[in-house]
């Protein structure tokens, strides 16, 4: 199916992770100013992409009243975040994606202008000394190198199949770290206070 937009580029909101280090909550559906993690992370990356889907475990009614599809990992489940990226990169080639932008769906500042500013897949952004390896455009053209990646020996880490592909870091050099991530309550409070 073609995309009305005639955009190539697709958004993968990754939250698949069990959200631990915040007592196994729902991350996606964690307040934030008032409005989910999951509400921030499709206002970053609606404007940016024909179509965004989000990659979650467990029933995807809970997040029905998004309007947007839901992917599981699949038969790479309890491989880590790649498995969602390549979830993503099968839905995106469906509707003749070339490019897959994924955000992790705890990164509530992410610019809104992130996909233009990484150019060219594959392509990570980088900010205040890290790499933000899932903060990423990757090739759709990659999902069978990356199929081979999951289904070999691992480690499964996004830095291995990202110098798999050559992946390019891209500094964003904002004074305020665009990529902060909420992994704690302390990070949440935080944010909340306007603190990052
Ligand atoms: N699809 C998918 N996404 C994952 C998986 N593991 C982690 N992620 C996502 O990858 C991103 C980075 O993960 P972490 O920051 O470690 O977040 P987390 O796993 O939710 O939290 P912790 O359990 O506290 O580490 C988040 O957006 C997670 O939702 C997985 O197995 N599958
Ligand atoms: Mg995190």
């Amino acid at each position: 199916m073609a995309d009305p937009s005639g955009s190539h580029l697709r958004a993968v909101i990754l939250a698949g992770g069990a959200g631990r280090r915040l007592g196994g909550v729902d991350k996606a559906l964690l307040i934030l100013h008032g409005r989910t993690m999951l509400d921030h992370a499709i206002a970053t990356v609606s404007g940016q992409v024909g179509a965004v889907a989000l990659s979650a475990a467990g029933d995807p009614a809970r997040f029905a009243r998004f309007g947007i599809p839901v992917l599981e990992d699949g038969r790479h489940r309890g491989k880590g975040p790649l498995a969602g990226v390549l979830a993503g990169m099968r839905w995106a080639a469906a509707s003749g994606g070339e490019t897959l932008l994924s955000l992790p769906v705890d990164t509530p500042f992410a610019p809104r202008d992130l996909a233009a500013r990484l150019g060219a897949a594959p392509a990570v952004a980088a900010s205040h000394g890290r790499t933000h390896h899932l903060v990423a455009l990757w090739p759709v053209a990659a999902a069978d190198a990356l199929e081979r990646f999951l289904d070999g020996p691992g480690p499964y880490r996004v830095s291995g199949f990202a110098a798999e592909i050559g992946m390019r870091a891209v500094a964003f050099a904002d004074e305020r770290d665009p990529f902060v991530n909420i992994n704690t309550q302390a990070d949440l409070d935080a944010a909340e206070a306007g603190r990052c």
